[in-house]
């Protein structure tokens, strides 16, 4: 396993350490031919692929930032790596041809965490942002510009707060003396609004971080869209493995999978499905993969991340019926790129 080295990091940060990636290249192996890697991040899986005998990775991030810090190390590989700004939404048309294998490692990079000024950390005082493509609006636009009932919803649908209406309301009353600008001010409101945490449990903020990330960066939008590009561009045989780190997006992956392996999955509400309709993929393995003690020991903040791989069958790509995926209600508009 390739674990990134210390240049790839902030001063003072850790280094990002690949998660679930040995047990992702034993189960696609053997690596052959032209894959994707649509979350390329400090490029772990990437350097994992090209180093287990992919021909050619293309890794493509939405942040500049990661491809950027790449430049150090990704000429080492000529054209067998190639670096892309973009979403994995369209890693069909990025990649323009099929291909042997796409890898999706969700969420946010420590690169980014690690980094204050990006504004993703409850623990670190920095401009209130969390924008991955650092375009678009920012966290800091929706908690001063969206109605109360909107953050609500995001913070009891995206981050599963059970004190979101309580929350919202006291983002509306501070917002009314002055704008949020930093993770800091947004902290102290969200802590005031919940009893201090008990040793083990999550700092109080990790909820509602959670849910407006998700937020600005749409990721939901996201993955449904990531998930169907993949199908659109795996050759049959082709490998996908997707590494999730909450629930909510576990399960919308398991259940893409599930429906595309069934038959009858596809088809949506408008046109439905064709009887004795064909699997699109295979589970391989059927259950989702988990981190080893080992892992833990190594890096505990794989503690939640789970695997899932499935291979490409022969039949042609149908749109799944999202209603059926257990999207968490859309209620940003998914603004940022
Ligand atoms: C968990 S990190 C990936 C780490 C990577 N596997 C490694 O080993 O270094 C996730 C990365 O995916 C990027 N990302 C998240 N959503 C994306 C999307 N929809 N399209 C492209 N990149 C995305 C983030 O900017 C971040 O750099």
């Amino acid at each position: 396993m390739m674990a990134a080295t210390a240049r790839d990091t902030a001063p003072g940060a850790r280094p990002h350490i690949p998660v679930l990636l040995r047990p992702l290249l034993a189960a696609v192996a053997p690596v052959e031919g032209l894959w994707v890697d649509g979350t390329f991040g400090a490029g772990g899986y990437a350097r994992g692929l090209l180093e287990a005998g992919a021909a050619q990775v293309i890794g493509i991030d939405r942040d500049p930032m990661a491809l950027d810090m790449a430049s150090s190390w990704a000429d080492a590989y000529g054209d067998r790596l190639r670096l892309v700004e973009g979403t994995f939404s369209d890693l069909d048309d990025i990649a323009g041809a099929p291909v042997d294998g796409v890898v999706l490692d969700l969420g946010v990079s420590s690169m980014q965490l690690d980094r204050p000024e990006r504004g993703f950390s409850f623990l670190r005082d920095g401009p209130l942002d969390m924008r991955m493509s650092q375009s678009g609006p920012s966290a800091a636009d929706l908690v001063n510009t969206a109605s109360e009932e909107a953050l609500a919803d995001i913070l009891y649908h995206y981050g599963e707060e059970r004190q979101a209406r309580r929350i919202a309301r006291a983002i509306l009353r501070r917002r009314a003396e002055a704008p949020f600008e930093t993770t800091g001010q947004l902290v102290e409101v969200i802590e005031r609004q919940l009893p201090r945490p008990k040793p083990g449990q999550s700092h109080p903020a990790t909820r509602s971080f959670q849910a407006i990330r998700i937020a600005v960066n749409d990721e939901f939008g996201q993955l449904a869209a990531g998930l169907e590009a993949a199908e659109r561009a795996l050759k049959p045989g082709g490998r996908l493995a997707v590494v999730t780190f909450h629930s909510l997006e576990d399960r919308v992956v398991k259940r893409y999978l599930q429906l595309a392996a069934s038959s009858g999955g596809g088809g949506s509400r408008h046109a439905p499905a064709l009887e004795a309709e064909v699997p699109r993929f295979t589970l391989t393995p059927k259950k989702a993969i988990g981190p080893d003690a080992a892992e833990l020991d190594e890096n505990p903040r794989a503690r939640s991340a789970r695997l899932r791989v499935a291979t490409r069958t022969e039949a042609p790509f149908a749109p799944v019926d999202r209603m059926k995926l257990g999207l968490p209600a859309p209620v940003f508009g998914g603004a940022a790129r």
